[in-house]
């Protein structure tokens, strides 16, 4: 079946786009190649590109082919994954999620047509930049919700634009141009709706369980080199994930009046286990918060915007089981969703790009990210040379040149990381590039301060 990903049904997309103030008509064929790329403030479309998932049991492998290949992920790990996609009837949820936002940011965005097109399933991206080009469209703003900086949330997601629009054949017809929408891990309208939802997680648990309850903000393990490589500078991944998390548990304190204590952890290791990912996983996390004494935890979906089948099968399935059989009391917070706020946050990413004098907003140490990723941004160290990659800088679309991997060198020690304490007894994590301070307030236990 095919899907569309057109806007609004009724006028051709052109047309809308012709009804908006100080536009003219966009019409098909006008602009050749080489002509001059439209400004930002001509943005005339959006583009939400997504992971994509299996609708149903005969799409589970042929997806899971298009997800692992070329990526080392071994046999047996591939059909641990389809066993998890066919206890859920082999349809992931993640589909109707991504329509659901989708209809959303058509509600909010009309006229500007929104289109969809996912990075491993149908609708695919080739659909939708089709579509695109048929409708006439000069520059389409991307949306990834991918929370948090790093290859496979970033990078990947724009050679694969790049590998869409290469299937596609230029064939003389004029393709549209891409910009990425900043990343938006400490966007209010991201963080204020989460910290709503581990509110709301923590208010299940038993009443003397709430103050003292410990809080894990858990994303998506990545191999090493990825953090490493991960943004402009490197280490953006983990920065990024420990200043949301504090950000969020701060916003819980405000509305609470007391803070609770809080960890990061990882989820859906996956790969060779001779390459080192990102720790610790969750169930070793709540193991060591158990050993501790803690009585009751909230896990805190943090890198994901919906509740997909990896938040399924490894936090609610796995790592609430493993919070059970340490007698942990356990809760896990809701993912962002379609939450108004989120949708608004979408319309304000591209609007601040339409016109550069809207203010950026961010919460947090680290501040808004750059709009255009630079040449090494997010590397991928699986190869040296660059892959064409679109929405970064025209020299990227090109993929010529090599990393620079400086991140890679600046990598100290190839530990994994984790929570540990400073010579001068202070809770950090390490990694090898960040050393960071933990909070280590524990209401309720001054033994452990
Ligand atoms: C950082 C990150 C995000 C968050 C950012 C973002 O959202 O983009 C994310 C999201 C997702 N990952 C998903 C599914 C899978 N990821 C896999 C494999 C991998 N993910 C990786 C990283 C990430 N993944 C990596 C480094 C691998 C190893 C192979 C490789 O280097 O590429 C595999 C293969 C089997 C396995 O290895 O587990 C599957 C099936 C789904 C869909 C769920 C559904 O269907 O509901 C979603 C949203
Ligand atoms: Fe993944």
């Amino acid at each position: 079946m095919r899907q569309s990903s057109a806007g609004t049904r009724g006028p051709a997309a052109a047309e809308r786009v012709a009804r908006r103030p100080g536009r003219g008509p966009v019409e098909r064929g006008e602009r050749t190649a080489g002509a001059g790329r439209p400004g930002e403030a001509e943005i005339d479309a959006v583009l939400l590109v997504t992971f994509g998932g299996p609708d149903e049991p005969a799409d589970v492998l042929p997806f899971l082919r298009n997800v692992t290949r070329g990526r080392g992920v071994p046999e047996e790990r591939i059909a641990q994954v389809a066993e998890h996609y066919h206890q859920l009837g082999g349809r992931s949820p993640i589909n109707d999620q991504s329509r659901e936002l989708l209809a959303a940011l058509r509600d909010e965005l009309a006229p500007l047509p929104v289109y969809w097109g996912n990075r491993n399933w149908r609708p695919y991206l080739r659909d939708a930049l089709a579509e695109m080009r048929a409708d006439g469209v000069r520059l389409a703003a991307c949306f990834i919700p991918s929370v948090f900086s790093t290859y496979s949330g970033c990078r990947q997601y724009r050679e694969n634009l790049a590998e869409a629009l290469d299937e596609l054949g230029a064939a003389g017809e004029p393709a549209p141009a891409f910009v990425k929408l900043r990343v938006f891990f400490n966007h209010p309208g991201f963080l204020e709706p989460m910290a709503d939802r581990v509110q709301a997680a923590l208010e299940t648990l038993p009443a003397d369980r709430r103050d003292g309850a410990h809080l894990v903000f858990v994303a998506h393990s990545v191999p090493r080199w990825q953090a490493v490589e991960s943004g402009p500078a490197g280490g953006a991944y983990e920065r990024q994930l420990l200043a949301a998390s504090r950000t969020v548990a701060r916003l819980l304190a405000e509305r609470r009046g007391r803070e609770q204590p809080w960890d990061v952890a990882y989820c859906s290791r996956s790969g060779s286990p001779r390459v080192p990912w990102l720790e610790p996983d969750v169930g070793d996390c709540l193991e060591r918060l158990a050993a501790e004494g803690a009585e009751s935890v909230v896990i805190v979906p943090i890198g994901f915007v919906s509740d997909h089948m990896e938040v399924i099968q490894d936090l609610d399935r796995e790592a609430l089981a493993r919070a059970g059989k340490l007698g942990l009391t356990a809760a896990r917070a809701g993912t962002v969703g379609a939450d108004p706020r989120f949708v608004q946050m979408i319309v304000e990413l591209v609007e601040e790009r339409r016109d550069p004098s809207r203010p950026r907003r961010a919460l947090g140490e680290l501040g808004s990210f750059p709009d255009v990723c630079p040449l090494d941004c997010c590397g991928s160290p699986a190869t040296e040379d660059r892959r064409p990659a679109m929405a970064g800088l025209p020299e990227d679309a090109l993929g010529r040149g090599r990393y620079r991997r400086g991140a890679a060198e600046r990598g100290g020690p190839a530990t994994a990381g984790g929570p540990g304490h400073s010579e001068d007894g202070r809770r950090v994590w390490r990694t090898g590039i960040l050393d960071e301070e933990l909070p280590d307030a524990r209401p309720g236990r001054p033994d452990r301060r």
